[in-house]
């Protein structure tokens, strides 16, 4: 089969709808999210609660590290770059990991550009906080989005925000009569035609998932309610105090999100999440990095 064509990018993250990516940090992490029913895991160095807390920068996890983590499990292993590191990519690339993540989470390698991912035979997944955002980097070659959240806090209103964003301007597009669109591009910073082919579709060209600040299996729930094609987990499974059933109960919650009285159920056993953060106190905001 042809590798890395953009139909078989934007085809391989639309496999993964319906479904939870989680991050993991060790071989036997990745084989707790296997095992509770992940489509895929994330390789990183440490959980995004940890990387707030050490401060400092965030790279691109140990090849050793990524290596464990892809031999211990048979789901698709994505990993981080640091925004901008066109060589952390290729060298993921080059170890054969499935997907990259171009990261906030990470500390930016460029502050003025990300990677050209059209130049890539793996697909990329970003973040965005809007509309434009969002086709920005799907004008760049990213294969998948993920709204940004404020990951690492267990506290879901960042995620919320910005899936309710996307939402609605993706509502207005529709709304739209044509000759409108070049000038709300230009206001939104987007290419036309993506936003042509958004007013089409009624939704953006490819999957867009929920991420950052997702704590609990009701925070997943209504992740998918307001529009999310699935959900990444990472702070919220491995720093509660029981990340086998937290993982599962969270998979079991964007299964059934639609299903009350299945959500009950799988909400009763989770134990104890993980701590929250109010967004006020933070110092910094992963989500304001990346333009
Ligand atoms: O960047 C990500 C998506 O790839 C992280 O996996 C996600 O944002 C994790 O956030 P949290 O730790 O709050 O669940």
């Amino acid at each position: 089969m042809e590798k890395g064509t953009w139909e078989i990018k934007k085809g391989f993250a639309e496999m993964f709808k319906g479904g939870v990516i989680m991050d993991v940090t060790t071989a036997e992490q990745a084989r707790i999210a296997e095992q509770a029913g992940a489509v895929a895991v994330m390789a990183l160095e440490r959980v995004p609660a940890d990387i707030r807390k050490a401060g400092g920068v965030a790279r691109m996890a140990k090849i050793s590290k990524i290596k464990e983590i892809m031999e211990a499990v048979s789901i698709p292993v994505m990993a981080k770059v640091r925004i901008g590191h066109i060589v952390e990519a290729r060298i993921l690339e080059a170890m054969g990991v499935d997907f990259i993540d171009e990261s906030e989470v990470l500390t930016p390698a460029d502050d003025k550009y990300h990677i050209d991912k059209h130049n890539f035979s793996v697909p990329f997944v970003c973040g965005a906080r809007n509309l434009g955002e969002a086709l920005r980097r799907i004008a760049e070659g990213a294969a998948m989005i993920r709204t940004k959240g404020e990951a690492g806090t267990g506290n879901i209103v960042e995620a919320v925000k910005h899936m309710r964003t996307v939402m609605s301007e993706i509502r207005r597009v529709q709304g739209m009569p044509f000759e409108e669109l070049a000038t709300y591009a230009k206001e939104i910073q987007a290419p036309v035609e993506l936003l042509q082919k958004i007013k089409e579709l009624g939704r953006l060209p490819v999957v867009n998932f929920a991420a950052g600040g997702v704590a609990t299996p009701a925070d997943a729930a209504l992740m998918m309610e307001l529009g999310a094609d699935g959900v990444f987990v990472g702070s919220g499974i491995f720093k509660s105090k029981d990340p086998e059933k937290m993982a599962r109960s969270i998979v079991m919650a964007v299964t059934y999100w639609s299903d009350p009285e299945m959500l009950l159920k799988v909400s009763e056993d989770i134990g104890e999440p993980m701590d929250g953060l109010e967004i006020e106190t933070l110092e910094v905001k992963l989500q304001e990095r990346g333009w």
